[in-house]
This record gives structure tokens, C-alpha cells and sequence, in this order.
């Protein structure tokens, strides 16, 4: 299917409780999400899961937990996408790559099944030890989708680092795509750092979130759909739920013909 710029592109964010350290049963809930997305009225174009849902943050147990070179993963989301004929971002999940380390990878599938990117996690989240267990991905990565729609990847720490998104806005991309596992008490941080990237970038924001509790965790939802204005599209409660909403990718060029911040931009003047 090839997207052109009038059509809409609908999107539905997976806002799913995890339950920790239990890839099984998580894969099983997973995909029963993903039935129901694909079955709604509007079927969408998309789907996104949150962050690390096959294992949860079960960092202790990680090495035996992870998925052995994403092999799991792949062999039924690319089956799914292929049936379903739908793009999957399928989230992020703990993946252990043939050089014997974990990574935080998302893996990107097209509407034929076929794997079209990966992107590992390049800033590790401290405060929750990941750099302890986790090994940073080394590159930023971008993909597009129905020949048409320019994504750039981030993993829930990452939008802390306004030089990637703009690094995937320079490189041409047009959304931001953002699974996470976001706790209270920062959903101001979330909410302030995901409309900055929308606007700063002019460019969309689709962001995945976790809910429910994990230790002594809460994790809030409020997955987002932000346009290249910072205008919420839609936004999830604290609840698991299924979040959707359209892009539209002529707004893109609206907003940044409308205030051209890409050709205001005084590089050489920026120390790094
Ligand atoms: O930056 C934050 O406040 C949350 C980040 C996080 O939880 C993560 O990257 O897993």
C-alpha cells in the first residue's frame, strides 16, 4: 500500500499493563490487544506497543528472561502484521543480541510481515540502573512506512534529548514514535518533553505507555498523539486502553511553511 500526503494515516497506541518477568503471558495479552485494534470500526494503519513489554523492568533476571535475537518477537509479530496487512511498532522488548549482551530494541514491521527497522536504545535510564543490566544502542535509526510516512525511533528516556529528535527531524522524518514505561510522579515531565519534541520539531509525536503497578512503580498511561502544532490529539487515561488518532502528513509542511524554523536555524552558532 503506498501512502500519499491527503490521506490520513490512523494510528492505535497499545497502552497495556505488563506483568513482570512473564514473557508468556505478556505475548498473550499482547496479541489480544492487537486483535481488538485491528477489529475496531476504523481499522488502523498502525499499531504501537509500550516499552520492554515482553519482560517488564525484571532487570535482575534479565539475561535468562530477555528474547534470544528478538527470534520470538519476530516470528509472530511479522505473522501478525502479515495477516492483519498492518504496520507494527512492536514496542520495545528486552532482546538478547549474538553478542551475548541485552538491549532495549524496538523492531519495526511493515503490512507484508517484513522486518523494515531496529533501533536500540542509545540513552540509558540510570535512575532505574538499565545501564547496569542493558547495553545503549550505538545509532538512531528512521524507517519509513507506506512509502510515505518518515519515522524517527525513540525509546521513553530518549525525548529527555531534544538533539535526537531534531537529529531524525533533520534527517527528514515527520513523526516521532516513543514506547515507554513512564512512572508517576513525572507526568508533567512526560507531557512537557513529548509537546516540546511536536513543536520544537514541528513534527507528530506518538507516544505508548505502560499502566499499572510494578514493585513499588506506578506507571500512568497517558500515551499521546500530539500534531506538528502541539495540539493533543488524543490521550490515554491511567488505565489500559486502546489510543487512537490520524496523522496527516500535510500538516507537517503547513506548520513548518508557517513559522520555517528548519531555515532559521543558526548551526554554526550552537557550540554542539
Ligand atoms: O526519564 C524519565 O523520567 C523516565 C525514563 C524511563 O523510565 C525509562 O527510560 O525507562
Amino acid at each position: 500500500m503506498t501512502y500519499h500526503a491527503a490521506q490520513p494515516f490512523r494510528v492505535a497506541l497499545i497502552q497495556a499493563y505488563i506483568e513482570l518477568g512473564n514473557p508468556p503471558e505478556n505475548r498473550s495479552h499482547m496479541r489480544t490487544l492487537m486483535e481488538q485494534a485491528v477489529t475496531a470500526a476504523q481499522k488502523p494503519d498502525l499499531i504501537v506497543l509500550p516499552e520492554m513489554w515482553n519482560t517488564g523492568y525484571a532487570l535482575d533476571r534479565i539475561h535468562e528472561l530477555a528474547d534470544k535475537e528478538g527470534a520470538e518477537t519476530r516470528e509472530w509479530v511479522a505473522a501478525f502484521a502479515a495477516t492483519h496487512q498492518v504496520n507494527v511498532v512492536a514496542g520495545s522488548i528486552a532482546e538478547k543480541k549474538s553478542d551475548g549482551h541485552v538491549y532495549n530494541t524496538m523492531i519495526v514491521f511493515d503490512r507484508t510481515g517484513a522486518e523494515v527497522a531496529s533501533y536500540s536504545k542509545i540513552h540509558l535510564f540510570r535512575l532505574m540502573e538499565e545501564e547496569k543490566y542493558l547495553q545503549p544502542g550505538e545509532e538512531k535509526v528512521m524507517f519509513t512506512l507506506d512509502g510515505g510516512i518518515q519515522a524517527g525511533a525513540a525509546i521513553c528516556y530518549d525525548i529527555r534529548f531534544p538533539e535526537l529528535a531534531r537529529s531524525l527531524a533533520l534527517s527528514g522524518s515527520n513523526l516521532l514514535i516513543v514506547p515507554a514505561e513512564w512512572p508517576h510522579p513525572r507526568l508533567h515531565h512526560w507531557r512537557t518533553l513529548l509537546t516540546a519534541r511536536a513543536i520544537e520539531n514541528q513534527m507528530y509525536v506518538m507516544a505508548c505507555n505502560r499502566v499499572g503497578r510494578s514493585g513499588d512503580t506506578d506507571f500512568f498511561g497517558h500515551s499521546l498523539i500530539i500534531d506538528p502544532w502541539g495540539e493533543v490529539i488524543a490521550e490515554g487515561g491511567e488505565q489500559e486502553e486502546i489510543i487512537t488518532g490520524t496523522m496527516e502528513s500535510a500538516l507537517v509542511q503547513d506548520v513548518r511553511g508557517r513559522i520555517p524554523v528548519f531555515e532559521d536555524r543558526r548551526p554554526s552558532l550552537y557550540d554542539r
